[in-house]
This record gives C-alpha cells, structure tokens and sequence, in this order.
C-alpha cells in the first residue's frame, strides 16, 4: 500500500487537475439532465438559445471528460511503470538470504502475476474517479430535485452497500485463494522449464506432474475465480433490481403523493437512469481492485528491502585495496525449515591475505559454499566477527567490501554484456578496439576462441556446454579484473586437459598477477597447487596438511564420507 501512496504523491498535481477536470464534465452532465428537465416543465424562450446551450454543455461535457480521462490514463500507466522499475529496485536491494528464502516461484509470481493485477486496478482509478464525481454531482442533483425521494434513494443504496460490503469480503478471501493456487502453479511452471531434460525423457513423470500437480492447482484458482466472478455478477444484476426498484418507487410515489411534481418525478427518473452507466462502472471495477489489493498484501508480505534505500543505508562504493581478510568465530545459521533446525556453519577461525591461492575442500554439504558466500559478503554472519582489511565487515562497508570479490558458482548466471573494471564500458572507438582485444585474448586463453566472438560489447553466444559456459564465466571475471576470485568447483565440468590447464596454469597466473583466489575444489590431484588447505566437515573447518592427513581421510573427505 506504501508503494501505492508514495506514487500518487508524486503525481498530485495531475490528480487535482483531473479531478478539476472530472468534476466538471460530470457538472455539464447534469446540468445538461437538469436543463432537459427544466425545459420539460417551464418551456423556452428561444429555441436557437436553448440549442447553442444544450450544444455547448455536450462540448464542455466532451472536451472536459477526454481532459480528466488523459490526464488519469496517463497518470495510470505511468503508475504501472514506476511499480514495475520499483519492484524490480526492491528485489534487487532485498538481501540473499531473503531471496533464497522466497525462493523463484515466489517471486516471478510478484513480478508477473502481482504487477499486472495492481496494474489493472490502478487503470481503473481513472474511470472510477471520474464516474464517482458523476454519481456525486447525480447524486447532489437528487437530493435538489426532492428531499422526500432522495430519503428513499438513501435507504436503497445503504441496502445495496451493505450488500456490497459483505460480498466483498467474501470475495477478497476467494481471491487470495486465487493467489495461493496461482503460487503452486508457478513453482509447477518452473519445474516445466527447469525439468525439460527429465520430463522429455520420462512419461510417467511428465503425467505425474501434469495430473497431480500443475492440473490441481489450475482448477483449484479456476474454481474459485468462477465463484468470485459469479458472486459480483449475481451483485451488479441485484444492482440493476435496486436501481429499478428505486425508478418503481419514485414513479408510484410521484403518482399518488400529491405533493410531489410530475417533473420532479421525471427528472429523477432521468437522472437516476443517466447514474446508471456510472454506478455500474464503479461496480465492475471493484473486483479488479480487490485482487489489486491481495496482490499489494502479498508484495508487502515478501518483507523486500525498500526501492530506494535511505542515506545512511545506501553506501557509495569505496575503491579499496585488499590486503587481507579474517573470519573470526564467524558462524552463519540458516533459518529453521518447519521443525528442524538450518545447518550451522561455524564458528570458524580463518585468514586469507593478499596473493594468496587457498582451496576449500570438503564433503558434499559440508559447509564450503556457505563458507564461500560468508567469505564475499553475501551473507552477514550470525554470529562473530568478518573482518577486512582489519575493519569488521557491517551494513554500512558491505558494498565496497562485495565490491572486490568475483565469484563463480556451480548456479551462476552468465550475463552475455561483458563489463570492463568497475562496470566500465569502453567510451571511444579505440579504447573499445582495446577492450575487445582483451576479450578477444581470454577467449582464446580459455579455448573458447573457436565458438565465441564480442560484438558491440556482448558474447556473441552464450548457448554453449556447461564447461564452456564456465569458461565464459571465468571470462567475465578477467574482464571485470576484481581483486579476489572465489572460484566454487569451477573445474568440476571442465575436460581432463583443460582442468590441468586450470590448476597448473590458469591458477599460478592469477596469482602472479597478484589476485587472490579461493577455489571450492573436489580434485585431490592438485591440491599440491594451493598455498593451503581448509578442510570442512559439518559446518566445522580445520586446517588440511597433504603430507601429515592421511590418504584414507583425504579420500573420504573428497568422497563426503561421514567418519
Ligand atoms: N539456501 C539454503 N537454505 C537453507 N539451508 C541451506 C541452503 N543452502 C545450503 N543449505 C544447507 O547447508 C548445508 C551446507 O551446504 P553447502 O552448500 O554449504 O555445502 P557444500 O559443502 O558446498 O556442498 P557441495 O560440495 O555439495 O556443494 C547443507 O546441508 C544444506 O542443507
């Protein structure tokens, strides 16, 4: 709700000028009611006056109402957009752990499905704004024309208000349901993407999780979209019996009460027939909104950071020079998953200085890459101290600290823009001849030479092998040339050649290009190649020594033996 407010602020003097201009095209509308009305019952003088009059209320009635209904579209999409770029910010700034614990389904639901559903309900401001000025001044004209019918009128409308307002709560609740059931069917989504090699290769599973799935969980938001749209349409025709009702009572009151006039009567019944287009449309714009609603609920309930992070938040990157990096009884604890506690990294005494190439070796979920993203600031410990450069890593140095580490993960993502240092990108035709005889360098420095070219600053490719896509990574990371390298299992799908490229040259030249790099590695053949050895086994790390550790523990370690 936050994000909506702060985004009509921002747009208040294009409110108050279509609110001006809708006030008056709904003025014009009523007197143009008022006018017929009151020709009806006191004729004219001249008919070429009352037809320039009659002529110039529809004129201001047009050009007023496409004034407001420009101004409020405009406002509308601009909305739109501005909670799309916000959304995005917010996601952005939202820690990793946070993220991690969202997980993708939750959040491509938020950035599909809840941005169109707040789009649509935000476009129905306009048309809602400028039909609720009409009713208001339909409304004022009713209660003019007769104090006695408009007493009626009120006693109906609070009727169908009530109505409404039990409906729509009924609805609401129906329609977080919808959310819910739209959740399931995105995580369903992305095992359709994510799983195309096995769901291609097993029938079996492909029909388990179309039928018991991904069908349930369509059918279960179809159901209930049915039911909530079935129970506002039930609601807009019980609308029109209201509306009815009440021309039925006006007429059969103006016909036996004495005290009202037939044109009094006449005008009401008019007036009330005009509000029909607009109660109507007021009425049919309530459901958008309502799912506009569950979904700006279900984007506060994520808890993302703010799009906009305050001063003392937002720091400015400081460019400064690694010299070392030390963990002291850091541990990172992750979040309770239903009944059983998250794994527990820690506490672990560590240091790392400048130049230096140390592996991180271990059993499968030993800790190392929690260890990894404890190390690059990816998460904050739970507990202890990071400190860099002899400075305690906190919220406030984080982004400089982040700021000198490149990482590859077995999950990275391989962006095709290739950035120079600091996100740079070449600025004339010669530094951009420059930059790409560097890519066109470590390309071929990587064997990738054959496959991949730059053009205009991105990879001409990215749809290559698991190993080559490693390579390209590792490319991005040349380029963006950062001070510490955290390579996790890099060489894991790398050939036999290219691996001992890797560990015995690859590695070495790093180094002496005074880079310091921590690599996750599995490969007991080049752990001769590290400076040293951290070993880790549940969440607990330990100093690895090849000529004094035996053999037979190395071996289980590499294999994720538990002793
Ligand atoms: N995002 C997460 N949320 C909760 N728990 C997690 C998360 N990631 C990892 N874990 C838990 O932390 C433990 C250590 O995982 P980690 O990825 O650090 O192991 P690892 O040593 O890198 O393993 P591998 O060699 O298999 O990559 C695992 O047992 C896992 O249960």
């Amino acid at each position: 709700m936050e994000m909506i407010k702060q985004l009509l602020a921002q747009s208040r003097r294009t409110m108050v000028l279509a609110i001006v201009a809708s006030a008056l095209s709904a003025v014009a509308g009523v007197m143009i009611i008022g006018g017929v009305n009151y020709t009806l019952e006191n004729g004219f003088e001249s008919l070429t006056l009352a037809v320039l009059a009659y002529l110039a209320m529809v004129a201001i009635l047009f050009l007023s109402g496409v004034w407001s209904q420009s101004l409020l579209v405009g406002l509308g999409h601009k909305m739109v957009y501005q909670l799309r770029l916000q959304l995005v910010k917010r996601i952005l700034n939202t820690s990793l752990e946070r993220q991690e614990q969202l997980g993708g389904p939750a959040l491509y639901n938020v950035l599909t499905r809840d941005v169109t559903m707040v789009a649509n309900a935000t476009k129905q401001l306009p048309v809602s704004l400028y039909n609720g000025l009409l009713l208001l001044a339909g409304i004022s004209y009713l209660a003019w024309l007769s104090p006695v019918l408009f007493l009626c009128t009120v006693l109906l409308v609070a009727l169908g208000v009530w109505g409404d307002f039990k409906l729509v709560g009924r609805i609401k609740k129906m329609m977080a349901d919808v959310r819910r059931y739209d959740e399931a069917l995105f995580e369903q989504y992305e095992a359709v993407i994510e799983g195309r090699n096995e769901l291609g290769l097993s029938q079996l599973r492909r029909q388990y999780l179309f039928d018991r799935r991904l069908e349930p969980a369509a059918k279960g938001a179809m159901d209930t979209a049915i039911k909530a749209d079935l129970l506002w349409a039930i609601n807009l025709n019980w609308t029109t019996v209201l509306v009815f009702s009440l021309i039925g009572l006006v007429f059969f009151l103006g016909m036996t009460l004495e005290s009202i006039s037939q044109d009094v009567v006449v005008g009401y019944i008019l007036t009330t027939m005009f509000l029909r287009t607009p109660i109507a449309m007021i009425l049919e714009a309530i459901p958008a909104v309502l799912r506009g609603t569950v979904a700006l609920k279900a984007i506060d309930k994520l808890n993302l950071a703010e799009a906009e992070l305050s001063d003392e938040a937002s720091e400015t990157v400081q460019d400064i020079s690694f010299e070392s990096l030390q963990l002291k009884a850091a541990c990172y604890q992750y979040p309770q998953q239903g009944d059983e506690t998250g794994f527990e990294l820690g506490p672990v005494d560590f240091q790392l200085k400048r130049g230096e190439l140390v592996f991180l070796i271990g059993g499968n979920g030993s800790g190392k890459s929690t260890l990894a993203k404890l190390l690059t600031g990816l998460y904050l410990p739970t507990d202890g101290t990071v400190l860099f450069n002899g400075v305690t890593v906190n919220q406030d140095n984080i982004t400089s600290y982040r700021a000198c580490f490149s990482t590859i993960f077995p999950n990275f993502f391989l962006f095709d823009d290739v950035l120079g240092r600091k996100g740079s990108e070449p600025s004339d035709a010669s530094s951009e001849r420059f930059f790409d005889a560097r890519v066109e360098h470590y390309l071929k420095r990587l064997a990738i030479d054959h496959k991949v070219s730059i053009e205009d600053g991105r990879l001409s490719t990215t749809s290559l092998s698991q190993g080559q896509r490693k390579r390209l990574a590792l490319l991005l990371t040349y380029m963006e040339d950062r001070q510490v390298l955290l390579l996790d299992e890099w060489a894991a799908d790398q050939d036999p050649v290219f691996r001992d490229v890797f560990y015995r040259e690859i590695l070495p030249e790093l180094k002496a290009a005074d880079k310091t790099i921590i690599a996750i590695s599995h490969d007991d053949r080049y752990f001769d190649a590290a400076d040293r050895l951290y070993k880790l086994d549940r969440g607990q790390i330990s100093t690895f020594d090849e000529s004094v550790d035996s053999l037979f523990e190395k071996a289980d370690i590499v294999k994720g033996v538990k002793r």
